[in-house]
C-alpha cells in the first residue's frame, strides 16, 4: 500500500518522500515530477494552460500513483480533487505541516507559480484555504517547522510500521 505525502508548497513532501523511500525500501513517486516529464515545467503549463487543465493533468497522474505500492509525494493543491479524496481514504496518508516563517526561506528561489505573485501571504491564504482537506485525509501530522529531515523520516517510517 502506498504512503501518501500531502501538505502545502515548501512543507517538504518532495524532499522526506525521497529519503522516506529509501527508509522503507520502496520505490519513490512524485507527481509534480511525473507531471513535468511528461507536460512540461509546471509553470509553463500554468502560464500556457491555466491552473485548471493542470488540475486535470494532475488527478490523472494522481490517479495513477496512488494505485503503486510506492511512497507517493503529491503536490500541494492535489486535495482539491474530490476524487483524490475518495481514493486517499483507505490509503497511509501523512499531512506535513509547516509555519509561515519555517516556510518562507524554503519558497525562497522556487518556481511555484501560485505564489510568484503575493509570496507568503499568498502562501498562508492558499494553506488557510485547505486546512480542512488536509485535516480530512490524513491519518499523521508531522509539523516540519523545526524538525530535520531524517527525524521526520524516522517518525513516518515508524508509523508506517505500526500501522502494517
Ligand atoms: N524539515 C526540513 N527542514 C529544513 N528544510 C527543509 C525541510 N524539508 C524540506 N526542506 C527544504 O525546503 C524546500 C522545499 O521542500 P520540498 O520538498 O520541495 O517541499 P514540497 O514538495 O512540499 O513543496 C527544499 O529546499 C527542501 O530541501
Ligand atoms: O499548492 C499547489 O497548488 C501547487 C504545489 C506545487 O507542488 P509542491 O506542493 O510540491 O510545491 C505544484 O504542484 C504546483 O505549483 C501547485
Ligand atoms: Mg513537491
Amino acid at each position: 500500500m502506498p504512503i501518501v505525502l500531502v501538505g502545502p508548497m515548501g512543507s517538504g513532501k518532495s524532499r522526506v518522500g525521497g529519503r522516506l523511500a529509501a527508509s522503507v525500501g520502496a520505490p519513490f513517486v512524485d507527481t509534480d515530477q511525473r507531471i513535468v516529464e511528461r507536460y512540461g515545467p509546471i509553470d509553463e503549463i500554468f502560464a500556457r494552460e491555466g491552473e485548471e487543465y493542470f488540475r486535470v493533468i494532475e488527478r490523472e497522474v494522481v490517479a495513477e500513483a496512488l494505485r503503486e505500492d510506492a511512497v507517493v509525494s503529491l503536490g500541494g493543491g492535489a486535495v482539491l480533487d474530490a476524487d483524490t479524496r475518495d481514493d486517499l481514504e483507505r490509503l497511509a496518508v501523512v499531512w506535513l505541516q509547516v509555519s509561515p516563517e519555517s516556510v518562507a526561506p524554503r519558497l525562497a528561489g522556487g518556481n511555484r507559480p501560485l505564489i510568484a505573485e503575493g509570496g507568503i501571504e499568498r502562501w498562508v491564504d492558499i494553506m488557510q484555504a485547505r486546512r480542512p482537506l488536509y485535516e480530512a485525509v490524513a491519518g499523521l501530522t508531522i509539523d516540519t517547522s523545526r524538525r530535520s529531515v531524517a527525524r521526520i523520516v524516522d517518525e513516518i517510517t515508524e508509523w508506517a510500521g505500526a500501522r502494517a
